[in-house]
């Protein structure tokens, strides 16, 4: 027998408890499972669980498993998770109808359990390949932390978040000073590892829960602080340039210090109406270009 996948989350929904009973019994090891006896209790535990696979039954009292399909597929936080329907209807209607739903397999009762189990582990196999290509999506290939892709949906989400809460917002671009320079004299290689030590504090910078870090493109950052007044932004970035300072990472030709410097601009704002672009993104920049007129390696916060 091939491996089993470790730590995946089933979620059985079906009304009939011996139906359930048989599918455990024909599961890898390493497969926990949820139940659920009826449609609505379907909805609720995948929402609250997130399982890897959801087995759904089609006939359920309350609400049918054509009816849980259609909500977990139009719901963000589950229409990804695959859906097989196991089903004692017989019709091609029923089973086209599933399918078209977005399940993505059709099982008939009776079951063979040695070919639903393989079916079962394949779907597994497969959403969690998918599940890593998703994540090396939003992820920069050079430097390992969150690529632009990623921070354009976090600002998004972290604006709507900050005007529902009324919290401010702050972001933070940062970049590397006379890069240009530096990949001139030590080479594009060496270049490239002065980016991913750089990264790095601003990985080992982000202590508090939702603040993040992104690689915005080329030699610049972004940081990303909810909740965060202007103040608490400005002492998070000193801390940052000092981290960076302290890699004393040698930089010969900088006319502003004998090792790599970075300079960062701050916006802050209590998210209303307007477009996130224009209120952070722009005032951000802008007091980047200040940081870097007047001297570099430092940190400038627009009022
Ligand atoms: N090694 C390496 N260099 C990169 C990468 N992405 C961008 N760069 C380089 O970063 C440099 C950025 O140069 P500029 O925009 O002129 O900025 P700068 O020299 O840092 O000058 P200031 O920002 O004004 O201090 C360019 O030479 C790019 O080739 C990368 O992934 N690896």
């Amino acid at each position: 027998m091939s491996p089993s996948l470790p730590q995946s989350r089933l979620l059985i929904a079906d009304d009939h408890p011996e139906n359930i009973l048989l599918l455990m019994d024909n599961l890898d090891e390493g497969c926990s499972v949820i139940v659920a006896k009826d449609g609505h209790k379907a909805v609720e535990q995948a929402f609250a669980h997130q399982p890897d696979l959801i087995m759904l039954d089609v006939m359920m009292p309350g609400m049918d498993g054509f009816e849980v399909c259609a909500i977990l597929k139009s719901d963000s936080r589950t229409k990804e998770i695959p859906i097989i329907f196991i089903t004692a209807m017989r019709d091609a209607a029923d089973e086209e109808k599933g399918l078209r739903l977005g399940a993505i397999d059709y099982i008939r009762k009776p079951i063979n359990p040695s070919v639903t189990r393989v079916r079962i582990r394949n779907h597994l196999a497969l959403r969690r390949k998918t599940g890593l290509l998703e994540e090396l999506a939003l992820l920069d290939g050079l430097t390992e932390i969150n690529n632009r892709r990623w921070f354009d949906d976090a600002l998004s989400r972290e604006w709507m978040r900050a005007r529902r809460t009324e919290k401010p917002l702050s972001l933070a671009l940062l970049d590397i000073d006379h890069f240009k320079t530096y990949n001139d004299t030590y080479g594009h290689a060496q270049g490239d590892q002065c980016l991913i030590q750089v990264a790095g504090v601003l990985r080992h910078s982000m202590k508090r829960g939702g603040d993040s870090v992104a690689r915005y493109g080329g030699e610049e950052f972004v940081v990303l602080a909810p909740d965060t007044p202007r103040e608490a932004a400005f002492r998070l970035l000193q801390e940052i340039t000092a981290g960076v300072a302290a890699l004393r990472i040698p930089h010969a030709a900088s006319p502003v210090a004998d090792h790599v410097t970075i300079s960062a601009g701050i916006a802050c704002c209590l998210p209303a109406e307007q477009d996130p672009a224009l209120c952070l993104l722009e005032q951000a920049d802008e007091a980047l270009y200040q940081a870097k007129a007047s001297g570099r390696n430092r940190v400038v916060a627009l009022p």
